[in-house]
């Protein structure tokens, strides 16, 4: 899960050897969490990470570790309003640990930002005309770009003098090719409207096949992985030598696998029906699509561990959801083993590929004849860290491996406001 994992625990008094900051706070701000964490880039040391979730809800709630020595989680309950509250409860945590936002010390704030349309392709220090940009793509992005710039502008206010720098989720994406990226709809029309298909979680998908590649002893460039990134959010991505050729999300996060609550790949009339038969509104069917299909529209409960366990006592449509989850999923793996011709590994992470052991067992079953294999020991452990968990006699490593956005962006930010040794 992209929830932290005691890092090695690091001396926050040591001053950085230089003199400059070093360090950097990202702030990952999804559409009802945030989660976020403050990293000392001189070491990579975590010095502090949480998660604030159910924004908007009664029962929101926040978990906040400092990982310096003897430092104890510490969790709040209650109704947090929204993004702003969440972050202004986020500086007074990190203030009460002596690691607040007014520290000498922070070099810069990163972001998630999720949308970066064809301009963003790089991380980039934010500015009104990046900020424009972010809001413009809204209507592509609309349950994170808000929310991402709602986490900017409070950061913004905290610390005006520093850095903030935003990090795409469409980044990662961008080397793929025309005849992946495009849609077979009228040339003009779609260039007019930039509609093509731009893939999200990009920032996790290049973290975790380089990690799986180093899993394999190998060189980023010398593996073809497929990257299954299962969340509440789902993608994957096809990724040849370091670099992605084809990814589940299109034009927005919404194409592609069954997700929490978002129903992936649908015929597009089924949203001319709604509006001409059933009569609803074009926010209505988005509504629909985003927020009441996938997971919970099928069986009313988006978290996996509850949908395992009603599945374990026999609950039809639980099991009927998770067997439409598995069966696109399966569509996956096997279509980006035809776009990439060989697999050295396929990869789950996020937070149901890194926990859910049945998942990963059921969309591999029955794939033998392509070199894909579970052993069912090594995929029953529970560990926080990388790990194959295919026999040895498979062709293709099956493989665990923790995504970790958050340190992705520190260290893309940081590279871009840090003065070169
Ligand atoms: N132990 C577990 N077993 C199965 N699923 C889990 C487990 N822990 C977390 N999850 C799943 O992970 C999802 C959240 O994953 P995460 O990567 O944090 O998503 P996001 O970043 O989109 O919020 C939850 O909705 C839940 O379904
Ligand atoms: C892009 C996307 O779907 O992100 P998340 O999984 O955080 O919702
Ligand atoms: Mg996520």
């Amino acid at each position: 899960m992209t929830a932290p994992t005691p890092a090695a625990p690091a001396d926050s008094s040591r001053a950085p050897s230089s003199g400059a900051p070093t360090r950097v706070l990202v702030l990952n701000s999804g559409s009802s969490s945030v989660k976020y964490q403050l990293l000392d880039m001189e070491d990579g040391a975590r010095l502090a990470a949480g998660l604030v979730e159910r924004i908007g809800e009664e029962t929101s709630r926040l978990a906040h570790t400092p990982l310096k020595e003897g430092g104890e989680r510490r969790e709040r309950t209650g109704p947090i309003a929204d993004h702003a509250a969440a972050l202004k409860a986020v500086a007074e945590e990190l203030t009460a640990d002596g690691l607040g936002l007014d520290s000498p010390e922070l070099a810069a704030i990163g972001h998630r930002v999720v949308h970066g349309g064809l301009r963003f392709t790089e991380p980039t220090v934010i500015d009104d005309a990046v900020l424009a940009e972010i809001e413009r793509l809204v209507p592509v992005a609309p349950l994170h770009n808000p929310a991402n710039l709602v986490g900017i502008r409070t950061a913004m206010d905290l610390r005006p003098d520093l850095p903030q720098v935003a990090v795409f989720d469409t980044a990662f994406h961008t080397t793929m090719p025309e005849s992946a990226a495009r849609y077979a709809i009228d040339v003009e029309t779609a260039d007019a409207h930039r509609i093509r298909r731009y893939g999200f979680h990009g920032t996790s998908h290049a973290y975790v096949s380089r990690e799986t590649a180093r899993l394999l002893g190998k060189a980023p460039e010398e593996v073809n992985v497929i990257v299954l990134h299962l969340g509440n959010g789902a993608s994957a991505s096809a990724v040849r030598g370091g670099r992605c050729v084809d990814t589940s999300m299109g034009l927005t996060p919404l194409e592609g696998l069954v997700m929490g609550t978002r129903s992936g790949d649908i015929d597009p009339a089924v949203t001319f029906h709604l509006k001409r038969v059933a009569g609803m509104s074009e926010d209505e069917v988005d509504v629909l699509l985003n927020k009441r299909s996938g997971l919970i529209g099928l069986c009313g409960d988006n978290d996996m561990r509850e949908i395992r366990r009603r599945v374990e006592e026999g609950d039809e449509r639980a099991a009927l959801a998770f067997d439409i989850y598995i069966h696109r999923l399966k569509k996956y793996i096997g279509a980006y083993y035809a776009v990439l011709g060989r697999v050295d590994a396929v990869a789950f992470t996020a937070g149901v590929g890194e926990n859910a052991a049945a998942v990963r067992e059921a969309a591999v079953a029955g794939l033998e004849e392509l070199g894909l294999a579970v052993d069912a020991d090594l995929n029953a452990v529970r560990s926080g860290g990388a790990r194959i968990i295919s026999p040895e006699y498979a062709r293709v490593a099956v493989a665990v491996v923790p995504t970790d956005e958050e340190l992705e962006i520190a260290r893309q930010t940081f590279a871009l406001v840090a003065p070169a040794p």
